[in-house]
């Protein structure tokens, strides 16, 4: 037992899990994604340099890693404070914020926003992808990681008394890189020490997910406290998923705001439901990008409960299932044990 049981740590301090309300598992409020800059296709490398133009958004769109300065989400605070009202009056009660070291963690500004807004905000400690590693990481070992994991949690994290109360995005690749896994190890013995909910984010290759589970398994790691990200762009076949899904850790739908909905042509073109796995689904939408931004023309952070909500009621999910992948999962996810 320990002050943090039973309850959820936000960037303003420990709050009652009932308190959550709807929650978006896997946001981004201010980061930088510069690392994973991809060059644009041949003849467009005018477009891709321009100031932001209305014209460019669609292309942006496609695009959307191709353009330095559409990976700055840190410029745009007010936009995304805006966005955290609206997330609100939509009904939206907490986002757990993904940014970890490596993509520019910006804890004083969410504890900013969390103030300026009312939305429960809640930070991820520990590291992303082994490109973002310093050597200094790279040279750590896990007994070392782990205890600057902890301390993220215990005590807060970038110098601050800031605490963070998930450890995760825990990025990784594929394969998975030596860092990687000394940090996936202590992930999994941060975890086991705090009782903690851990977030993963794993390589683009269907086998990826289940190696990273297997890893902190064998490092001591809790997966029924975990959830795999980004499996709507990882694993593709049924029967694989169905697999994945057996292994026991929360099941992440995060591409929500970048599918096709109401394809006029054809109104059956939707959404992958997966049966009899209720209890542990989550979503969220992964805005990383400006052009995800309402200011740009995009989704925003309110998409998932204005526009797919009403989709799954309508697709025979019921309100009650509906409420246990927005309210009821991420709620016992994120309260430490
Ligand atoms: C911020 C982040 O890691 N988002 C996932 C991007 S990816 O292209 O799906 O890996």
């Amino acid at each position: 037992m320990s002050e943090l049981t039973g309850k959820v740590q936000t960037v303003l301090g420990l709050v009652d899990p009932d308190q959550l309300g709807h929650t978006m598992t896997h946001e981004h409020l201010t980061m930088s994604f510069e690392c994973c800059y991809f060059p644009p296709p041949p003849g467009d490398e005018t477009v891709a340099e321009n100031p932001f133009q209305m014209q460019h958004m669609h292309w942006l769109r496609q695009n959307p890693y191709s353009c330095h300065e559409n990976l700055l989400l840190q410029q745009e605070t007010g936009a995304v404070r805006d966005e955290l009202l609206a997330y609100r009056k939509a009904g939206g009660g907490t986002i757990v914020e993904n940014t970890t070291t490596g993509i520019d963690r910006d804890l004083p500004t969410l504890r900013q926003l969390a103030k300026d807004t009312g939305v429960h905000i809640i930070a991820g400690a520990g590291y992303y992808v082994d490109c973002t590693h310093t050597e200094a990481t790279k040279k750590m070992s896990v007994e070392k990681l782990t205890d600057i994991i902890v301390s993220e949690v215990l005590h807060g994290a970038d110098g601050t008394d800031i605490r963070c109360g998930v450890i995760g995005e825990i990025g990784t690749g594929w394969p998975i890189t030596e860092s990687e896994k000394k940090v996936l190890r202590a992930t999994a013995h941060a975890q086991a020490q705090l009782g903690c909910p851990v977030i993963i984010h794993p390589g683009r290759n269907p086998a990826a997910p289940a190696e990273v589970v297997r890893i902190l398994q064998e490092a001591g790691g809790d997966i029924s406290k975990t959830v795999m990200s980004h499996l709507d762009r990882t694993i593709f076949d049924e029967g694989e998923l169905l697999e994945f899904a057996k292994l026991g850790s929360y099941l992440e739908y995060d591409l929500f705001g970048t599918e096709m909905l109401n394809y006029p042509y054809n109104l059956e073109v939707d959404m992958v439901k997966l049966e009899g796995y209720e209890d542990k689904i989550v979503v969220a939408h992964d805005i990383h990008t400006k052009n995800r931004l309402t200011k740009y023309g995009g989704h925003g952070y309110s998409h998932i409960l204005k526009n797919i909500v009403p989709k799954m009621l309508m697709r025979g999910i019921s309100q009650h299932q509906v409420d246990k992948i927005l309210i009821n999962n991420p709620k016992h996810w994120l309260t430490f044990n």
